[in-house]
């Protein structure tokens, strides 16, 4: 293997409706010194005007920037660029690759984007999710929120959302309101302007670096407790509520099917318990579950939470912290979802964690055949 390359290589999934300002983002990004071998991988069939793509094409899609970056534009499958970046590192035809940074097309759902990476059995060992950006203009945020269902969910799969065209706003109430549409979509995402910002820490969500995980993970979950607490108080042990509730009539018929909610259990969990409920939920909700983020006390090792991340069907490969971020022990799953069934999903995690509520049946009746469960 090549000693140049540190595996896992942290990929940056940056999303964004048409014109929201990904290519100026990107643009912005590929000057900055700090972000020097990156390899940028674009759809070609999106409207890209990446400034070093007018300069020069070359014939295998690969392009060596005078910077040290690295372009290519996908022609076929993201999966094959991406095993070519690694082979081209490991055969020591490009020589260091730090990040990766793969923009998706405006239209597209950003989901399948992700899944390709972690559903790959070989491409998930040799890159790491570092997180999805999402790119969001001010000035017509708002209305691609009401029209388009897929702008929805790019912004409730964001680790990031980046605010662009800020300048052009001058009308504080109107920047206030989209930022709180957009927390309620997803309470876990950080929301930053793009103007003044250092652009490479843009990018960087360091959600799985070993380095700076820990207070990215107090940042998601912190985040998403407080939204609930804020909104509904801390009513039942579960510490769960949909964000997409009738509070907020006025917003688009879209953002009411992206909801999410957070599970809590106190009190360690075997590791078996937490992969069966897992499976299940997966195989189950895999098309409904937008994200999954969460951390968990486990029996067999109560020191170093273990924390889950999921697309859809897929989950990330567990990674240990090496220890807990703050004073809370216990398990805490974040889900966001599009037509998520709440209840189910509640009911089938009470079961799995004993704790039994009316009608739920127990966990060794779950086991032996969880889907024949009445109700559930
Ligand atoms: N004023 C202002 N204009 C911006 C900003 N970001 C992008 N723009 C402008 O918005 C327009 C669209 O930006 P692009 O970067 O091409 O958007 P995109 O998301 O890549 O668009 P597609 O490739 O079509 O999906 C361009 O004219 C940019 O100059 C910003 O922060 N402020």
């Amino acid at each position: 293997m090549n000693p140049q390359a540190a595996f896992p290589i942290p990929v940056s999934v940056l999303t964004g409706f048409l014109g929201a300002g990904k290519t100026t983002l990107l643009n912005r990004l590929l000057k900055d010194p700090e972000l020097t071998d990156t390899a940028v991988i674009i759809n070609e069939f999106g409207d890209v005007a990446i400034d070093h793509l007018l300069v020069e094409k070359a014939s295998d899609g690969v392009i060596e920037l005078s910077d040290g970056c690295l372009c290519c534009t996908v022609r076929g499958e993201l999966v094959d660029t991406l095993a070519d970046l690694v082979d081209r590192l490991q055969t020591g035809r490009i020589e260091r690759l730090a990040r990766i940074v793969i923009e998706t097309t405006g239209l597209a759902d950003p989901v399948p984007v992700l899944q390709s990476i972690m559903g790959h059995p070989a491409l998930i060992h040799a890159f790491r999710l570092d997180g999805v950006i999402t790119v969001v203009d001010a000035v017509n945020g708002s209305a691609t929120l009401d029209a388009h269902v897929e702008a929805v969910k790019q912004v409730a799969v964001a680790d990031r959302i980046v605010l662009t065209k800020a300048d052009l706003v001058d009308d504080a109430e109107w920047l206030r309101t989209l930022k709180a549409r957009i927390t309620r979509i997803n309470p876990g995402a950080e929301i930053r302007e793009v103007e003044g910002a250092a652009v490479a820490k843009l990018l960087q969500c360091g959600l799985y670096d070993p380095a700076t995980k820990t207070a990215d993970v107090r940042r998601w979950l912190g985040e998403a407790q407080a939204h609930d607490h804020h909104h509904h108080g801390e009513h039942d042990h579960h510490h769960h509520h949909h964000d997409h509730d009738d509070h907020h009539p006025a917003h688009g018929h879209h953002d009411a099917r992206i909801g999410s909610f957070t599970l809590t259990h106190d009190g360690p969990l075997p590791f078996s318990t937490v992969e069966m409920f897992l499976d299940l939920l997966l195989s189950t909700q895999g098309d409904r579950l937008l994200r999954i983020k969460g951390i968990v006390e486990l029996m067999e090792d109560r020191a170093r939470p273990l924390v889950i991340h999921g697309v859809q069907k897929l989950l990330h490969p567990p990674a240990r912290l090496p220890s807990w971020p703050d004073a809370v022990r216990g398990t805490r799953l974040v889900l966001i979802g599009i037509d998520l069934p709440r209840d189910y999903v509640e009911r089938l995690f009470a079961a799995f964690v004993n704790k039994p509520a009316i009608d739920t049946p127990d966990r060794a009746a779950m086991e032996n055949n969880p889907l024949a469960i009445a109700g559930l």
